[in-house]
């Protein structure tokens, strides 16, 4: 029997994951999502057909697996409230949360579980999801495979064995897709500067970086060697790639990502301070 999953918090990063699972046919009777307003969870119900409820306690009750999907922000608050129902059912805790730490987070919920820090990213929502892993000393191997069960449906999972690494998640995969959009969006604008209608500035853009991803990941070259493959010596792409280059990009991508790990450090500090 599938084990039944809760996610505490039913917003876009919760909602991909869930509707992930169910594309890949785990049962939605198996999954209750809650928020604080039910107009979030309607038209999830009527969509998935998972079980909502703004009630966490009652969700949490008979629940094998509890995924912590609220913003971080709003995550003491939430666990604290849900340490007595937590402590007297013990579920494997799965959270989801940008910086905050296992330990903190076991702390709030009263001690001794079994947390698994989780970095997904939105993609999850397609089957193409990428997710980081870590698991504190508490968490089986049979744990363990739960959580890979539950994730590896709606995407790529990495374990990393010490948890600073999720930082570093965050930065390449959790953050990551917004960094893609952003070129498509500054591709597409390109596009129509150059006198391509729009929608079909936007197709070219979008399918090029689908088929490079899809050919980077099949292919037995390195990233590296596939550009170099379309850069022929005095053609086109070479000139853009200079410029690109010379622009900063590899640098830029370098501050940005250390600046995200930067921030998931700041929050993990912020939020995890005792009292
Ligand atoms: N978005 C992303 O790409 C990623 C997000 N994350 C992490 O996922 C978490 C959620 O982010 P995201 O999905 O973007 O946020 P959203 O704002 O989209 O969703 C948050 C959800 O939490 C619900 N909520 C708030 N308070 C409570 C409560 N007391 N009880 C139950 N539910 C509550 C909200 O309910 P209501 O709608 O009723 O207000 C909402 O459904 C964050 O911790 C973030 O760090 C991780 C990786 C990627
Ligand atoms: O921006 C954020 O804080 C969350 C975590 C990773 C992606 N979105």
């Amino acid at each position: 029997m599938a084990s039944q999953v809760t996610f505490i918090g039913a917003g876009n990063m919760a909602s991909a994951i869930f509707g992930g699972m169910i594309e890949a046919g785990y049962p939605a009777t198996a999954i209750t999502a809650t928020a604080r307003r039910r107009e979030t969870l309607e038209p999830l119900e009527a969509r998935y057909g998972i079980n909502v409820s703004t009630d966490n306690d009652a969700a949490v009750a008979n629940a094998d697996v509890v995924v912590l999907s609220v913003k971080p922000q709003l995550m003491r608050e939430v666990c604290e409230r849900l340490r007595d129902v937590v402590q007297a059912r013990r579920p494997l805790i799965v959270s989801v949360a940008a910086g905050l730490n296992a330990e903190t987070l076991d702390e709030w919920l009263g001690g001794g579980l079994a947390v698994v820090r989780c970095m997904p990213n939105t993609p999850s929502l397609v089957g193409a999801g990428a997710s980081g892993l870590y698991a504190n000393a508490r968490v089986s191997e049979q744990q363990r495979r739960l959580a890979t069960s539950l994730l590896e449906p709606v995407g790529l999972v990495e374990w990393v064995d010490n948890e600073t690494l999720i930082e570093a998640v965050t930065a390449v995969s959790g953050s990551g897709p917004a960094y893609f959009f952003l070129i498509f969006e500054a591709l597409e604008e390109a596009g129509k500067r150059l006198g391509l209608p729009a929608d079909s500035a936007r197709r070219l853009a979008l399918q090029t970086g689908f088929g490079a991803a899809r050919m980077a990941q099949q292919s037995e070259f390195e990233p590296a060697q596939l550009r170099r493959n379309v850069m022929s010596p005095g053609g086109t792409t070479e000139r853009a790639v200079h410029c690109l280059e010379d622009g900063g990009l590899r640098e830029l991508f370098a501050e940005a990502t250390e600046a995200c790990a930067a921030r998931a450090r700041e929050m993990a500090a912020e939020l995890g301070k005792k009292d």
